[in-house]
């Protein structure tokens, strides 16, 4: 019997983490979870993938976009684009459910887990990188507003300390590691990829009874490279891949493929006469590609793209990121305020509080059908956000910081202490 009062939830802020979020979806009903499925999304996710959302997920919910713009935090998380993430406190207002647990868009379920919603708020698996902080990937919550305004208060006053909602929810809820082992979940329900190399013998005698994998880092399974036919990732010689974290980034894409594309592709067929070819979705260089290789022509789709290689996606360094935007340095280490343009087309309304400046941009309820009138334009639009163009010659920030994480560090070069410092300072003074 379905359990209408409880739900699964996710965040998409644009259509690339949709796509995540559509295989989190697809792979909950898989193992048929007796729960709802709802989704938070912001004004930037097109209309073209709310009705692909809406296939998937029984309530398609707009929220505001909520920005830390924390850009000092952000940059020693080497993770500029994730100010966003505030936005995940608006789960706390779906109060129509008594009972929720939050999965980020880049995880993955291995098997029912329903059973999370035994547990108590706030119950959640310790963070692979700093074990005594819980990862708020995967988190058992209840909906309360006045939960969801202390949040906000809190973060007001406080901010974060990672710049993310992991920081903020680490210290609102800052008894987890210390009170109540219930609310400890199993590293199993928020198996981190990275972890499967930094402690690989623990993998290999725990792996098989993983339940949740979570894709966390900046390189997330929509943007590797796929090859359908056969059925594997290809490598592109940028990242060093173990076998394990390649099974599970196969199953991602066995699920997207199998699934989710044809969603995508009858979305396409039923709105095939109204879009144009050379309009319908492909980027210049796709239609070179296409040229090329006929078998790319078949599924190039309005959302999705490309999907033989790769769903591209950019994010901004933090070179970019303080290139293209005004820095406003107020006193103290944190007071920090920054005016970064909107990405949404929604005028922001940016709220200024002493400490911190939280982004928030009107949105309304979603009521769930796609409308034709705009489809092709915001087609267009979302498909040129995830065609864009290969990525920089130089390694990305990304690149480095997998490098990193792998354990191939420059100790003479770049990386060295006094190099290392230095950032810190710089960070920190
Ligand atoms: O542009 C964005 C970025 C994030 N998200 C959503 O926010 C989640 C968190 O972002 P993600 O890129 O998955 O972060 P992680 O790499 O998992 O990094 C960690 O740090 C984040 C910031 O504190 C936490 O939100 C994560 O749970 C934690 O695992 C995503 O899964 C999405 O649901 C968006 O919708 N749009
Ligand atoms: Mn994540």
């Amino acid at each position: 019997m379905p359990v209408t009062d409880q739900a699964f939830v996710t965040l998409g802020t644009n259509d690339a983490y949709c796509h995540g979020a559509l295989v989190l979806g697809q792979s909950l009903r898989n193992h048929r979870t007796s729960r709802m499925l709802a989704i938070l999304i912001t004004p930037q996710v097109s209309r073209a993938m709310r009705a692909v959302l809406s296939n998937v997920f029984d309530a398609v919910v707009d929220v505001d976009e909520i920005d830390s713009k924390d850009v000092l935090c952000l940059a020693l998380l080497n993770r500029p684009e994730l100010g966003v993430t505030f936005t995940k406190l608006h789960c706390w207002t779906l109060t129509q459910y008594n009972k929720c647990v939050f999965m980020d868009a880049d995880t993955l379920v291995l098997c029912n887990v329903d059973e999370l919603f035994d547990r108590e708020e706030l119950s959640a698996a310790p963070d692979s990188g700093w074990p005594d902080c819980f990862n708020s990937g995967v988190f058992v919550f209840r909906p309360s507003l006045k939960t969801f305004n202390l949040l906000l208060q809190f973060a007001n006053e406080h901010g974060s300390f990672d710049g993310g909602d992991q920081g903020l929810l680490n210290r609102f809820f800052s008894n987890w590691a210390t009170t109540d082992i219930s609310k400890h979940l199993p590293f199993l329900y928020n198996l981190s990829s990275n972890a499967i190399y930094t402690y690989a013998p623990a993998f290999r005698y725990f792996g098989k009874d993983a339940k949740v994998v979570h894709f966390l880092g900046s390189a997330k399974p929509w943007n590797c490279k796929y090859n359908p036919q056969t059925r594997t990732i290809v490598d592109d010689g940028s990242a060093s891949v173990s076998q394990s974290q390649r099974s599970f980034l196969e199953l991602w894409w066995e699920t997207y493929n199998s699934s989710i594309l044809p969603l995508l592709e009858k979305l396409q067929e039923s709105y095939e006469p109204e879009l144009p070819k050379e309009e319908l979705n492909l980027s210049e260089n796709q239609i070179e590609l296409e040229e090329e290789e006929a078998v790319l022509s078949s599924n190039s789709l309005p959302i999705s793209v490309n999907t033989e290689y790769v769903i591209e996606t950019t994010v901004g360094t933090c070179n970019e990121l303080s290139a293209n935007n005004s820095v406003q340095k107020v006193e103290g280490s944190h007071d920090v305020k920054v005016a970064v343009p909107s990405q949404s087309s929604t005028v922001p309304i940016v709220q200024t509080f002493p400490q911190h400046t939280i982004e928030m941009v009107g949105g309304t309820l979603y009521s769930g059908t796609c409308g034709s009138e705009k489809l092709q334009e915001e087609v267009t639009s979302s498909v040129s956000e995830l065609s864009t163009e290969p990525g920089p010659q130089e390694p990305s920030a990304e690149d480095e910081r997998r490098k990193w994480e792998e354990g191939h560090i420059d100790y003479l070069g770049k990386d060295a202490f006094e190099n290392i410092q230095k950032k810190l300072d710089s960070f920190l003074l």
